[in-house]
């Protein structure tokens, strides 16, 4: 999977994921009177009315861009209504022959785990019967519990040729609480990452492995000591826009290949229509204004790699 997602990045030329992450006030309210006129003001509203947004941007996105993340968390508030809401855009994401990467970040003993990675990953075996729940293509995980955690997703993976990103530096502001302690010479984030890198060298792709790192982008000086750590390591890397990331701060995360970093944006692309320097768009055009932001950060980007 990894080697899908890097040929479809190089066609399009284009590192970048979309983060599908809806709120309630970012649905424009056609589409929310809509679903709401059908469902009511309760849960199956909601994720009617997130997944017509969520369809609408896809059909204006995806051939721009390589892949799209899912936030489950935005989904899960709402039940299993906001599930299902996840599942269909999963499901209409793939149609379009998107890469999904699914945000996740789960993680648990080993036979925790591994029902994690059969429900997001893989398959579960039902007295022979097979049956997929998501279709996602990667997940992202969380590695504080250690080994043991990490290998029910890295079995699946390969049995699936499916992929991970595993969290190594965060974009948040308190993220340096933990990983930037000292453990002995090092800081936990290089330990970390070390880790990441030996566990991909066991999962290689044609030039990346298939076990990638989550690099937050607000931290582009870790990223490029990130960058020369983890050199076989996909880093998705989040923050860009929104949470304050710079382009130019960018060319930090990639290798010389030009290749190593997909980008995520999700406000800054679902919620364009919204901000003033896109207040050309109407409110029924959002899905355009999503178009245009994915353009402009393409440009922004490539002027800065
Ligand atoms: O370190 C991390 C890990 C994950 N995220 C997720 O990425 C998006 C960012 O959204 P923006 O609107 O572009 O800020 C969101 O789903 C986070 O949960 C992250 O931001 N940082």
């Amino acid at each position: 999977m990894m080697n899908q997602l890097i040929d479809k990045i190089k066609k399009q030329n284009s590192p970048i994921v979309v983060g599908l992450d809806p709120k309630l006030n970012f649905v424009p309210s056609f589409i929310k009177e809509k679903a709401f006129k059908a469902y009511g003001k309760t849960n199956e509203g909601v994720a009617e009315a997130f997944y017509q947004f969520n369809k609408d941007i896809i059909d204006h996105i995806y051939d721009e861009v390589p892949a799209v993340k899912p936030q489950i968390a935005m989904y899960e508030q709402y039940g299993i209504e906001g599930i299902i809401a996840y599942q269909k855009t999963v499901n209409y994401a793939k149609e379009k022959g998107l890469v999904v990467i699914g945000d996740i970040k789960r993680g648990d003993i080993s036979s925790t785990a591994e029902a994690y990675a059969i429900g997001h990953l893989g398959q579960s075996n039902i007295e022979g019967n097979k049956e997929r729940a998501f279709k996602n293509d990667f997940i992202t995980i969380n590695p504080y519990m250690g080994y043991d955690t990490i290998k029910p997703f890295l079995d699946v993976c390969k049995e699936e040729s499916k992929g991970l990103f595993i969290l190594v530096k965060t974009s948040n502001p308190s993220s340096g609480d933990f990983q930037d302690l000292k453990v002995g010479d090092n800081y936990l984030y290089e330990q970390v990452a070390m880790k990441v890198d030996e566990w991909g060298r066991e999962h290689m792709g044609q030039d990346y492995s298939y076990v990638g790192a989550v690099v937050g982008a607000t931290y582009p000086e870790v990223g490029k000591k990130l960058r020369k750590l983890m050199p076989k390591t996909y880093f998705l890397v989040p923050g860009y826009g929104a949470q304050g990331g710079k382009a130019e701060d960018m060319a930090n995360y990639f290798n010389e290949d030009g290749l190593g970093a997909i980008i995520n944006s999700s406000r800054g692309v679902i919620a364009a229509y919204q901000k003033d320097s896109y207040q050309q768009f109407k409110e029924e055009d959002f899905a355009l204004a999503s178009r245009q932001a994915v353009l402009d950060m393409k440009k922004d980007l490539s002027n800065a790699l």
